[in-house]
């Protein structure tokens, strides 16, 4: 599914959160948004969502005009959105149930889904008997289940330990492998957004504006990103952030784990 942001402006009241953004996301492509807390990147995917309408420019899917939430564009949050009450399966098969798959089919798929997430003998666990990580497995079965044109994936592992994070990451790459939906990934990992995307929008303060995009189409990436360093170091450069700091924090969270 082709995504378009023709002129988007978003404003809450006065607070003017995203100004004149404009780009098309390919079918299969997998853009990441990174940019300094607050600046509307959320905003950005619940307008893709429809769950928020710009107050001027368009939101094209497909080249129609969006009409509110359709599940054909997923949105996947941070915070674990499963139910507590729920299995893994059932959470899993909900989705499908939503748009009125026979109980038992659903609960079936679900299995063979949380089976491609490695969680093939947790289908019967509720969501807090199992771990951070594997809830957020479960959330991504959950996710490709109804089989989405696009994925809008809000910090999708912002929550979790950077080695179970970076097992997420390489889990999303194989769904997305095989099922090639269009992705909007909003991260504040750099390195997540250099491991996964095509291309890398990097956005200033709110008002959000882009100020560089960077193209890695085309790159077989494993998780030694050290070619991407020089690219990486002007991420974080354009977000303020100098790369001597970034070592230190690094070594701070490997001294404190
Ligand atoms: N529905 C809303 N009503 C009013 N203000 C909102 C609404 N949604 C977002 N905002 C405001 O818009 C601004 C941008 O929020 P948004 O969540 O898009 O930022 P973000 O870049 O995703 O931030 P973070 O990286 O911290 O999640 C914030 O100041 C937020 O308070």
């Amino acid at each position: 599914m082709k995504l378009s942001f023709q002129n988007i402006e978003k404003k809450f009241s006065d607070l003017k959160v995203i100004e004149n953004f404009s780009r098309e996301i390919q079918d299969g492509e997998l853009v990441a948004l990174v940019g300094p807390s607050g600046c509307g990147k959320s905003t950005l995917l619940h307008i893709a969502a429809g769950l928020e309408k710009p107050t001027t420019g368009a939101m094209l899917a497909d080249g129609k005009p969006l009409d509110g939430p359709h599940p054909e564009r997923t949105l996947m949050f941070q915070e674990n959105a499963l139910y507590p009450w729920l299995t893994l399966a059932q959470n899993v098969a909900l989705a499908l149930e939503f748009q009125k798959v026979d109980k038992q089919d659903a609960l079936k798929q679900a299995h063979q889904w949380l089976a491609k997430v490695n969680l093939q003998s947790f289908e019967n666990y509720y969501p807090h008997q199992v771990s951070g990580g594997m809830r957020q497995r479960a959330a991504l079965a959950r996710a490709f289940i109804s089989h989405p044109k696009a994925l809008l994936l809000d910090e999708p592992f912002g929550a979790l330990d950077a080695l179970t994070r970076m097992t997420l990451q390489d889990a999303l790459r194989e769904l997305i492998r095989e099922a090639s939906p269009t992705v909007l990934l909003v991260t504040h990992d750099v390195d997540e957004a250099l491991f996964l995307a095509d291309r890398i929008l990097v956005f200033s303060q709110r008002p959000a504006t882009v100020l560089k995009e960077f193209n890695l189409a085309h790159h077989e990436k494993t998780h030694d990103l050290s070619e991407f360093a020089p690219m990486r170091r002007e991420i974080l450069g354009l977000l303020g952030i100098h790369a001597e700091q970034d070592e230190a924090a690094a070594i701070l969270e490997e001294v404190e784990a």
